[in-house]
């Protein structure tokens, strides 16, 4: 890198590099390089012009564009140690406006700090009425694209931010924690609002200018059309990353643009491109960061990334100050309100027109009154939103004091493990002696067993955790003291059944946790624990404790999760060969039986043959020797071992010698459990090799399982998933298995209850299922209406090919009761199961186990 120029070469082939140039060009992989950029000269260099031009009155943004890990969030927000490019200009904002205020100028900073999953809008700086509720886009005749009830809060100084930009973000990891949501897949946006009011005191006037700057930590660039199955699902209608894929358009459609206006921009196909439609091509100046790693097998994405800004750098934005503009508008909201009252009162009959127009006007009034408050009584509000939430993160355990660095490393506490590095270690959850953790939504079925029971159940949870697999009280965790011995920190479980994972191993009983143990508790709360030192016995401890914490920092959240889901696997992996290699066994006792049925049929033929021979003489007699040799019987294909011998009937049928032939399959029939074995040890052993991919298939599975117990319970539709290995049907015969030739994949096994047959899924097709069923458990989680979602099933055909490798034998899966499924609609009106694959798109994979 140069100072405005990128180069990147092949990792294996030596040809010229490709040259990119751009405004600036940063390294910052290398802190030991001449060329090390560091936060702050990223800031000085890119925040600094934004800043000016903010106070000048015109609008700005600053956009992270990059693959996952390749440092958007380091750039966007940066550490407690490093902050980055949104603190420092949130500082920078304030300490000019220290340095400009006087009597004939003053400012007002407004913020709002939302995230974008899935097309949904969330309000981070009060996620609790926006998780209730969808925070709905609209277009306002004056505003231009608002959010619906978006929190705008007044703030006075950058402490009371840096306060708001930490509680949202640790709003954030508890959203993304309980609703099991990869932040690294939603979209951070920051918004500063900046009024500049300029006073005449001779004329008596004054006059504004106002500033809106964007500030965006982009989702994951790689992830919007990584795999054929999400490219499958985003033509379904899927819209994890519709927002990102619509960025690419505007950006190319604008690009393409260049200056010449027809060419038409999708800026409303998506969430995020229609908040930013200003700063794409409009009023703005607009900063775009692509963020790159340097890493060779990132090349492909790196090269991907560098075109995007290349063509990026193409738009033209016509910035214009905004002179003036509240006044107009709140000229303007009266004028709509007035207008939508009379609408209103003309269309009571027609419902929806009548419910939309109310939401309008309820909207515009909000923003009406919020705009005539006085800028005191807004600072008040902002006070009492920011104590609210600080409550809020205290009922359910999370300390409100810093985390990070500043926690107080002498208590007993644990800590938020979270995939996201920007979310890891930000949750605090301090013990004093005793604390419960638990979803506190009681239910009756939840009463815990008599033996588990050690709480009173009326007890306060100390700890709320929602999500998948947490039970109302959970568990229990207890400081004990022994006289003259170190408090010790324990965790009792308090549910049978309730998932504690303690370093990846299941516990159902008290254990103790020891400093930097790793906690999983239910589906997705990963902690890690921490242990105060003994201050008596400071020298014997400190190299233990050094080894415990340098191993527990060692563990992130990936190792956590893996350890976590590895301890099952092989049981998962086994339980699944013994499933599958039990059927093998039932299907090849059938066809054996029906062999020797068959076999024993045409003896009985050959001895009536025989009788009757002997009783009309005129009938010639069998040649001589009797050895008639008789047709094998074709050996049955998939299961070999019962392809019986050519068996030569006795000139004497009363000699038969039965024993002769038992003996035979008998020896068969050893040989064939003998390579059914060998098959199992062979599978088995492989599981080291494939383990995070079958950890993660069985986490998905577990998941998957979960939500569809949680939202079908006791019905007929229920949907159920195992992870099986897909085998070649041809690598069964006794004969072929060879060690190490098995070739085993996970497999995802799909049945329904009420429905023969089952699907077969990949195990991609599985996680792109999650998505929706997710985000169905989040609204039922969060009291969204998703049963209006429920509709009909639609019959959907299975064919399931046996594991032997006979002609497939094909099941129809007949849905018998047809209000079971959990389905929606498409956008062509056809409907989708979210736990199953309707008929025209499922798609079969691979040979790899039979009906059940
Ligand atoms: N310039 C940098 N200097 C030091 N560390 C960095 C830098 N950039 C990124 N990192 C580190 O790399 C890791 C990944 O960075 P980050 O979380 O910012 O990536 P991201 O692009 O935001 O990923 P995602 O799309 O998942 O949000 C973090 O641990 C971060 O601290």
């Amino acid at each position: 890198m140069e100072s405005d120029q990128t180069f990147l070469f092949h990792p294996a082939e030596e040809k010229q590099p490709k040259t990119f140039a751009f405004d600036h060009c940063f390294e910052s992989s290398d802190p030991l390089s001449s060329k090390f950029a560091n936060q702050e000269e990223v800031f000085t260099k890119v925040g600094m012009s934004v800043i000016d031009n903010a106070f000048q009155g015109y609008n700005a943004c600053i956009f992270a564009y990059g693959q996952t890990g390749s440092g958007k969030s380091y750039t966007m927000m940066g550490s407690s140690d490093n902050p980055g490019i949104i603190p420092r200009l949130c500082n920078a904002i304030f300490e000019r406006i220290q340095a400009e205020t006087s009597e004939s100028t003053n400012f007002k900073v407004e913020v709002s700090y939302m995230e974008i999953y899935n097309e949904r809008v969330r309000d981070l700086l009060d996620p609790k009425k926006s998780a209730k509720t969808n925070l709905k886009v609209r277009e306002h005749k004056s505003l231009g694209p608002v959010v619906d009830g978006l929190c705008v809060l007044a703030v006075s100084s950058f402490d009371q931010i840096s306060g708001l930009i930490d509680e949202g973000n640790k709003c954030r990891t508890v959203a993304a924690t309980n609703m099991n949501t990869e932040s690294s897949r939603s979209h951070a946006v920051f918004t500063i609002r900046l009024t500049h009011t300029l006073f005449d005191h001779e004329k008596g006037f004054s006059g504004e200018k106002v500033s809106k700057i964007s500030l965006v930590d982009l989702a994951g660039s790689e992830r919007a059309g990584k795999s054929g199955a999400m490219g499958k699902r985003l033509e379904e209608g899927g819209n994890i990353n519709k927002s990102l894929t619509t960025l690419g358009m505007v950006i190319s459609a604008l690009a393409e643009r260049c200056g010449k206006k027809e060419k038409f921009v999708p800026y409303r196909d998506s969430v995020l491109t229609w908040l930013l439609k200003d700063n794409l091509g409009g009023n703005s100046r607009t900063v775009m960061i692509a963020t790159i790693s340097p890493a060779a097998d990132n090349y492909e994405e790196t090269l991907s990334t560098l075109r995007y800004a290349d063509r990026a750098k193409k738009i033209v934005n016509h910035a214009i100050i905004n002179e003036d503009p509240n006044a107009k508008v709140i000229r303007e909201l009266r004028d709509e309100v007035e207008v939508l009252k009379s609408q209103i009162s003309q269309t009571k009959e027609r419902e929806t027109e009548y419910e939309e127009l109310k939401e309008r006007l309820l909207e515009s009034e909000r923003l009406m009154e919020q705009m005539n408050k006085s800028w005191e009584d807004r600072l008040k509000e902002t006070d009492v939103i920011y104590e609210e939430r600080q409550k809020d993160l205290a009922q359910i355990g999370i300390s409100v004091a810093e985390a990070g660095i500043k926690v107080e490393k002498d208590r007993f506490y644990l800590v938020n493990l979270n995939a996201d590095p920007s979310l890891n270690e930000l949750l605090v959850y301090y013990i004093n002696k005793k604390a419960i953790i638990g979803s506190g939504n009681d239910s009756e079925n939840e009463m815990p067993s008599s033996e588990t029971r050690t709480s009173a159940p009326d007890e306060k949870v100390d700890f709320v955790l929602q999500g998948l697999g947490v039970h109302p009280r959970h568990a229990q965790l207890e400081i004990i003291e022994d006289f003259g011995l170190l408090p010790r920190l324990y965790i009792i479980p308090l549910f049978e059944g309730a998932r504690i994972c303690v370093n990846g191993s299941n516990i159902s009983e008290k254990t103790l946790l020891k400093n930097g143990t790793r906690l999983l508790i239910g589906h997705n709360h990963f902690f890690r624990v921490n242990c105060p030192k003994d201050p008596k016995d400071e020298n014997s401890l400190m190299l233990a404790s050094t080894t415990m914490m340098e191993e527990s920092q060692f563990f992130d959240y990936d190792k956590a999760w893996l350890e976590a889901n590895s301890e099952e696997q092989g049981a998962s992996i086994s339980q699944a060969v013994d499933q599958y290699l039990e059927q093998i066994n039932i299907k090849h006792q059938e066809e054996k039986q029906a062999a020797l049925e068959k076999q024993y049929e045409e003896f009985e033929r050959y001895i009536h043959g025989l009788t009757q021979t002997l009783q009309t003489p005129s009938t010639p007699m069998t040649p001589a020797g009797f050895g008639v040799a008789m047709t094998p019987i074709a050996g049955i294909a998939g299961t070999p071992s019962c392809g019986l011998p050519p068996v030569s009937f006795p000139t004497n049928p009363r000699n038969v010698d039965k024993t002769k032939f038992f003996k035979w399959a008998q020896k068969r029939e050893e040989v064939f459990k003998e390579s059914l074995k060998t098959l199992k040890t062979e599978i088995v052993s492989i599981k080291f090799s494939v383990s995070p991919n079958i950890a993660k298939c069985n986490a998905l599975v577990r998941e998957a399982n979960m939500i569809a117990d949680e939202i079908m319970s006791n019905k007929r539709g229920q949907t159920h998933y195992d992870v099986t290995l897909q085998i070649p049907a041809s690598n069964l015969r006794p004969s072929r298995i060879k060690i190490g030739t098995s070739v085993c994949e996970p497999v995802i096994v799909v049945r329904r209850n009420g429905m023969q047959g089952y699907q077969l899924w990949s195990v991609e097709q599985l996680e792109n299922k999650l998505i929706d069923m997710r985000e169905m458990y989040n609204d039922k989680i969060n009291g969204n209406n998703s049963n209006d979602q429920m509709g009909q099933s639609t019959s959907s055909t299975v064919i399931s090919d046996s594991p032997t490798g006979n002609s497939g034998s094909s099941g129809i899966c007949e849905d018998e009761d047809n209000d079971d499924g959990e389905e929606e609609e498409d956008s062509e009106g056809s409907l989708i199961d979210t736990f199953f694959e309707s008929q025209e798109k499922h798609s079969l994979i691979g040979v790899a186990n039979s009906t059940r």
